[in-house]
């Protein structure tokens, strides 16, 4: 398997505290890595890195071979539509008062990809694709349940087409009963997309359900 996303001897520090500390990993094409770790041992840190959206003090991040550390903000812009995020708080991300549609076309516009005569039925094929249907698209985020704006953020994130989806505590703020639908989709996507996931959890059953290999951290270090 190609390795899509290669960190290297990743280092990150705040201020003089160093949070993450020599991290290697590699994530191949379609494949799900869990990141799994107690809270504060640098999850959450080590996906800015990845993302690119914190500089590290020192290592290598690697993205289908190009190094994402030191590249200029438009030079990350140019490969943000094949790698992107999703974070815990899925309706805090979404705007209050747009409905959804909009804001899942919303990645296509930023990077010149809407086009008005397929965009709207895209939509909607990516809200049936997370298990939702066109009518869902037309509701504002409060009108939508937690598990329903984490399968619209999926949806979002899966507009340009990545390759590699990287999810920060995708569950975490759902309930126990919706957080299994949520893992289930990510595991069809992976089936049905070829898409490539970083799946970072406190909740080791939660990774194990969709990982394919499992990493565990502990104080900024991968331990297993
Ligand atoms: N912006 C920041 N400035 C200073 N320290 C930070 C910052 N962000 C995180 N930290 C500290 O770095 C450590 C690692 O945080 P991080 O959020 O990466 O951990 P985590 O494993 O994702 O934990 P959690 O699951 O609770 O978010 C913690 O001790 C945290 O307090």
């Amino acid at each position: 398997m190609n390795a899509l996303l290669e960190v290297r001897d990743l280092d990150v520090r705040y201020g003089a505290r160093r949070v993450v500390d020599g991290v290697s990993f590699t994530v191949g094409a379609g494949e799900a890595v869990g990141l799994v770790g107690p809270s504060g041992c640098g999850k959450s840190t080590t996906a800015l890195a990845v993302l690119g959206l914190l500089r590290p003090h020192s290592g290598s991040v690697r993205f289908s071979g190009v190094e994402l550390t030191g590249l200029r903000a438009r030079e990350l812009r140019a490969l943000r539509p094949r790698f992107q995020p999703v974070f815990q708080d899925a309706y805090g991300a979404l705007s209050p008062r747009r409905e959804v549609r909009h804001q899942i076309a919303e990645p296509l516009r930023v990077h010149g990809r809407w086009r008005a005569a397929d965009g709207p039925a895209r939509v909607d094929e990516l809200l049936e694709r997370v298990g939702l249907s066109p009518a869902h698209g037309r509701r504002l985020p409060h009108e939508l349940s937690g598990g329903q704006c984490q399968r619209v953020s999926i949806a979002r994130a899966l507009a340009t087409r990545p390759e590699l989806l990287v999810l920060d505590e995708p569950t975490s703020a759902l309930d126990p009963s919706l957080r299994a639908g949520i893992l289930n989709l990510l595991m069809d996507l992976q089936d049905s997309l070829g898409v490539g996931f970083l799946l970072i959890s406190h909740d080791h059953a939660a990774v194990h359900h969709v990982g394919d290999r499992i990493l565990t951290m502990r104080d900024g270090r991968l331990v297993a």
